[in-house]
């Protein structure tokens, strides 16, 4: 059962101890064991950990990244929040 995270709980995990959580596109991941394993360096990752990096990442990588790495690295998905 994939777990589900609030903006605001993503946001809380932006360090190594934590976790350091990333949204791409409805999906959460935590990145902070593939920091020293990123291709594109650790910093940055660091740079947009508890925030959403959709943008970021389909700038630089193919789907066939997220299709190979994401099993592993996804820890939920993001919840549906109710626009004000
Ligand atoms: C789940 C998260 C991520 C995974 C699994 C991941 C994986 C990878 C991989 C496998 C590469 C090697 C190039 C390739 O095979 O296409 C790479 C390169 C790179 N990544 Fe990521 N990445 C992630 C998130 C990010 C984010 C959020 C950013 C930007 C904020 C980023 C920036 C880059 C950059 C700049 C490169 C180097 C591109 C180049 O040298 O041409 N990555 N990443």
């Amino acid at each position: 059962m994939s777990q589900q995270f609030t903006k605001a709980q993503v946001a809380e995990h932006k360090d190594e101890k934590s976790g350091m959580y990333i949204i791409i596109d409805t999906g959460v991941y935590d990145v902070a064991k593939f920091l020293d394993d990123h291709p594109g360096g650790s910093k940055i990752l660091k740079r947009v950990a508890g925030k959403d990096a959709t943008k970021q990442f389909w700038k630089y990588h193919s789907k066939q990244v997220l299709e190979k790495y994401g099993p592993k690295l996804q820890i939920g998905t993001v919840k549906e929040e109710a626009k004000l």
